[in-house]
Formats: structure tokens, sequence, C-alpha cells
């Protein structure tokens, strides 16, 4: 099936496939073309240009944008999007006061969110995921990180891991999927959680393939730096890359140690020393900003300016999930990004898109508008341009979403 989308006012994030992460002051830029076209061939990006340089050719579809801007779709590289049900009670206690770690020692946090899940069967699970999937792909999201944690048992892990497995099968974006036993300790015996991890679980996931990347909310109270390298360390025996929860409210040595195993990113990073940022100058590895989760809690936001200032790529991605993060709105990153953390429009896009590809190993297939990646991409309501997308806080620029060339 072959289309051509015409008179598209701004087509945006055009670019070569051989471009690379985008790294401090490159981040300001989205290259684009004005008054543009796009072709696509089976749900690939096939070819763009200028309108001016269109060849008529009567076997593609034609598709009339008049004048609305097209942007790929976010890419969300951080997400907890299958759990049993909403923590909106434990929003109102912090309302009237409490912090997020005084609720998860009354009995709310991520083990209320684990107690509920371990009773929820695999179907209503997986209902309720899909649900949630929809729902964010309708909001432009066009590539997806999921993680497990809310299970903290080997059944109810492997039962959430099967759930996402099927949302691979079932949805036709690229999914990724991470192993996230150690979210929080299930049991006062945290010796005993360790074994269950490491010679249970993880050798389970392993044989029946269920995971892409390893885990770990390396934080006080929550797993500390030793029990984070003995899980990497099996992660490499078993092939799952990191990809990390670190400094979300203590700075604890978690980013160095992540960095030694190759993680491929290290999350949240709200706190963030100058001696880590310059060890992450030193790397390979991502930092990725959560301000959905900084909005939410009312904790400081990953200092994003700084981490641009100093040369560095950086990726942000919602962290829905129904305690620090409820929502999915890849918009309102954007907007969030702009307003509390500075970054220029351009930048919190980049964040959101291109650059984000590449913390799911996804860069040859989404994140920009490039030929032979996928032709998952955003068309505008009229009149809306890229600072629309942080501009325009809480407000829907978007008039359609496209996946594999196909509108959903
Ligand atoms: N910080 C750790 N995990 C999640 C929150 C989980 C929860 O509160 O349910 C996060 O990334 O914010
Ligand atoms: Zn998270």
């Amino acid at each position: 099936m072959q289309k051509v989308f015409i008179n598209i006012g701004n087509l945006a994030q055009v670019r070569a496939s051989e471009s690379n992460i985008l790294r401090g002051t490159l981040m300001a830029d989205v290259p684009s073309i004005d008054n543009a076209w796009l072709k696509t061939k089976d749900g690939i990006i096939e070819d763009y240009g200028p309108m001016t340089e269109l060849q008529e050719d009567s076997a593609y579809e034609t598709i009339d944008l008049n004048g609305q801007m097209v942007t790929p779709t976010f890419v969300d590289s951080h997400t907890h999007l299958v759990f049993a049900a909403d923590r909106d009670e434990e929003f109102v206690m912090k309302i009237k006061g409490m912090g997020y770690q005084e609720i998860a020692e009354a009995g709310g946090g991520i083990l209320n969110s684990a107690r509920r899940l371990q009773e929820t069967p695999f179907n209503e699970l997986l209902a309720g995921a899909k649900r949630r999937l929809e729902a964010a792909i309708s909001t432009g999201t066009g590539a997806i990180e999921i993680k497990s944690g809310y299970g903290l048992t080997m059944e109810a892990e492997i039962k959430m891991l099967q759930v996402i497995a099927q949302l691979k099968q079932d949805f036709d974006i690229p999914i990724k999927s991470t192993f996230l036993g150690a979210h929080a300790f299930p049991t006062s015996d945290h010796d005993k959680y360790m074994d269950t991890l490491l010679q249970e679980m993880l050798p389970e996931i392993y044989s029946q393939k269920l995971a892409d990347y390893i885990d770990c909310f390396c934080e006080k109270g929550y797993f500390n730096t030793d029990q984070m390298c003995h899980l990497l360390e099996a992660g490499e025996k078993y092939e799952l890359k990191p990809k990390v929860h670190v400094n979300q409210f203590n700075a604890i040595g978690g980013v160095e140690k992540a960095i030694e195993f190759g993680a491929i990113s290290v999350d949240h990073l709200e706190v963030l020393p100058d001696e880590e940022i310059s060890l992450l100058k030193d790397s390979d590895t991502i930092p990725v900003g959560l301000p959905g989760c900084s909005f939410f809690l009312n904790i400081p936001f990953t200092p994003a300016r700084k981490i641009i200032e100093n040369g560095l790529p950086l990726v942000l991605a919602s962290d829905f999930n129904p305690g620090s993060a409820p929502s999915f709105n890849m918009s309102t990153i954007n907007s969030l990004a702009a307003i509390k953390m500075k970054l220029l429009p351009e930048e919190a896009f980049n964040a959101t898109t291109h650059n984000a590809a590449y913390a799911l190993e996804l860069a040859d297939e989404v994140g920009s508008i490039t030929k032979g990646k996928r032709a998952n991409f955003i068309v505008g309501k009229p009149g809306k341009n890229l600072n629309s997308i942080s501009y325009n806080f809480g407000v829907d620029w978007i008039e359609s979403v496209y996946i594999n060339a196909k509108k959903v």
C-alpha cells in the first residue's frame, strides 16, 4: 500500500538515517521542511521533500493535509503501564500533607500496587493495560517501554511480563519490556528476596524470553548499590542490559555503578551531583528525566539544562504509573520540560522523539522522519507548530496519529 501525504505545512524532525543521539547544543535544532510531501510504502517512510519537487504517481493514495504540521510520534522510554488499579486515594493522602515515603510506610506505594496486582487475573490486567496503551497511542506515543515491578513474587512478576508479551503481539508499535523485580522488597528478609530474584525469577524470565532489559530501584529504603550490582551482574549472565531507577531522592552511588555495568540509561536523576555529570560525560549511558513524576510528587526536577549545557544527550519520558506519575501524555512532558526545566520546545521535542529512540535501542525504527523508518507520525491541528506542543499545556494539539502509515 503506497500513500502520499501532500501540502504538509511543516514536516518536522527530518533526519538522515546515519544520525546519532543529539548532545548539548545540537538538541536545540529540529530540522524540518516547509510545504512538504511524505510518501509511505507498506507502513514505512519511503521518501519526502518539498512540494515543488513532488512527482505525481497514480499508484499512490493521496492525502491532502492542507498546511497542517507532521511530526514523528513520541517514544516513551520509561513506563509502568501494567497495573491493577489507580492509587488516587494516596493522591488525596498526599494533598493532606503526607510524603511519598510516608505513604509507602502506611501501606501505600509500590507494595500497595503489588498486593492488588497479585490478586488480579491475567485477562483483567491485560484488558486494563490495553485500554491505557490505546489511549497513550491516541495521544501520540508510537513506541514504548513497559516495566514489571508490581508483582514482586515469581508468579506475579511472570504474569506482568506475560501481559507485556501479549501487548507486543496485539499492538503494532515497538514495545520493549523491562524486568523490575527489584522495585521494592516485599519482605523484611532482603537476602531471601535477593535469592528469589537471582535464583528463581531471572532464570525463568530468561528461559521464557520475557524481558529486553533489567531495572532496579536504587534508593535509600529500597535497593542499595551492592544489591543493584548483584542484580546487574546476574542480568549480564542472562543477556539483559540495564536501564535503572537512580537518584530519585538520594544519590547513593547508583549512577557510577550503572555506568560500570554499561547501562543503556539512568532514569530519574532528580538529585544529580556534579561528579556524576562528569561520570556520565565519560560514558555512553543516557540520562533520562521524568518531569511528570517531579511535577506530581512536588520534588525537584532533573537538572535538564545543566545536563544539556554539559554537552550530554537528554531523554525525557512519562514514567506513567499509578503512584508517582499517573499521566502517559507525552505532550504534557514537553510542556513540563519547557515550563519547569527551561528547555526550548525543540530540546523537549528531541528529548521525547529522536533521542528517546536511542534509550530503547530503536533508533533505526522510530524517533524521526527518516527513509526506512516506520511511518509513525502525528498530524497537528490547523495552525499548530512545534512550539504548540510545549506551549498549549493540557490542550490537545493533535488531529490524528498514524501508526505504520495507518490512521488510528
Ligand atoms: N520510583 C520508583 N518507581 C516508580 C514509582 C512507583 C510507584 O510509586 O508505584 C517511579 O519511577 O516513579
Ligand atoms: Zn519509573
